[in-house]
């Protein structure tokens, strides 16, 4: 299959209407191919298991007293550049405003069907954009206006905190994300909202009344939706969510660059 061409009216277009700004929402945004091939470069050392999902992060975990400080060091090529993610970041202009123009940090998660995250905000320690890239099993995304939850207030930097404990809140929003896609978040939704993954082994009541991306879904999605009731299985997802950390410490010796 042959990607679409990318350009800041790309995004423009997939600016998910129903959400307050902005979310944009991108089908096919890497092939299969190249899905396959980062899943498989995935390195299994680098993994750390929380009770509910498992998360690495590239270069490095962030350090400092508030976890917000990035160690200067380059991604690895099978995160920017083969498949050339950071490219078809540009030709969006998703980056454009942020500290360093482009993102210079990775978590990577990998939710197993039952598994999540419970609802929270990112945080400070990054410019307000969020481009996540999803692999493997279809997944929702729920989305919350703050305050809605009221509690997690997660430390700048550090990994959400783990889907163990569900909010009593239903979300306000469901934004459907199927393997290949490109969520991007930006402010003010940065922050004036929280997301989250239920932990639960089927996504159910999905259509056009309850995904807020409905529109924007490839017709096969819809249809594959629709045909089993508006429920779709979970099974292991991997969500790459590149971000900007604003505090960038050279390490000596790493020949790193501020
Ligand atoms: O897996 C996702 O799509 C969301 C992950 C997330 O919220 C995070 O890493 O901060
Ligand atoms: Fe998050």
């Amino acid at each position: 299959m042959s990607l679409a061409q990318f350009s800041p009216e790309t995004l423009s277009a997939a600016r998910i209407s129903p959400l307050p700004d902005s979310f944009f929402y991108i089908p096919n945004f890497i092939s299969g191919e190249e899905e396959s091939y980062i899943l498989q470069k995935l390195p299994a050392k680098s993994w750390h298991t929380l009770h509910h999902r498992r998360l690495q992060a590239h270069p490095s975990t962030l350090a400092g007293k508030s976890h917000d400080v990035l160690l200067a060091a380059p991604l690895p090529p099978w995160l920017v550049s083969t498949p050339p993610i950071l490219e078809r970041f540009k030709d969006l202009g998703i980056f454009i405003g942020t500290k360093h123009g482009a993102p210079n940090h990775c978590l990577v998660n990998e939710y197993k069907p039952g598994e999540g995250i419970m609802p929270h905000e990112d945080g400070g320690a990054y410019s307000p954009v969020v481009a996540t890239v999803s692999l493997g099993g279809m997944i929702v995304l729920d989305i919350y206006e703050k305050g809605q939850t009221g509690e997690d207030t997660q430390r700048p930097g550090t990994a959400p905190s783990d889907g163990d404990q569900r909010t009593s809140q239903k979300p306000k929003w469901r934004i459907l994300q199927p393997p290949r896609s490109l969520l991007v978040t930006v402010d003010p939704a940065y922050t004036c909202t929280k997301h989250g993954i239920d932990n639960v082994e089927v996504d159910e009541d999905l259509g056009p009344e309850t995904v807020a991306n409905w529109e924007l879904l490839e017709e096969e999605d819809r249809t594959t939706i629709q045909q089993n009731q508006g429920r779709s299985e979970r099974s292991l997802r991997v969500s790459l969510t590149y971000r900007d950390v604003l505090k960038v410490n050279a390490v000596v010796g790493l020949g790193g660059r501020r």
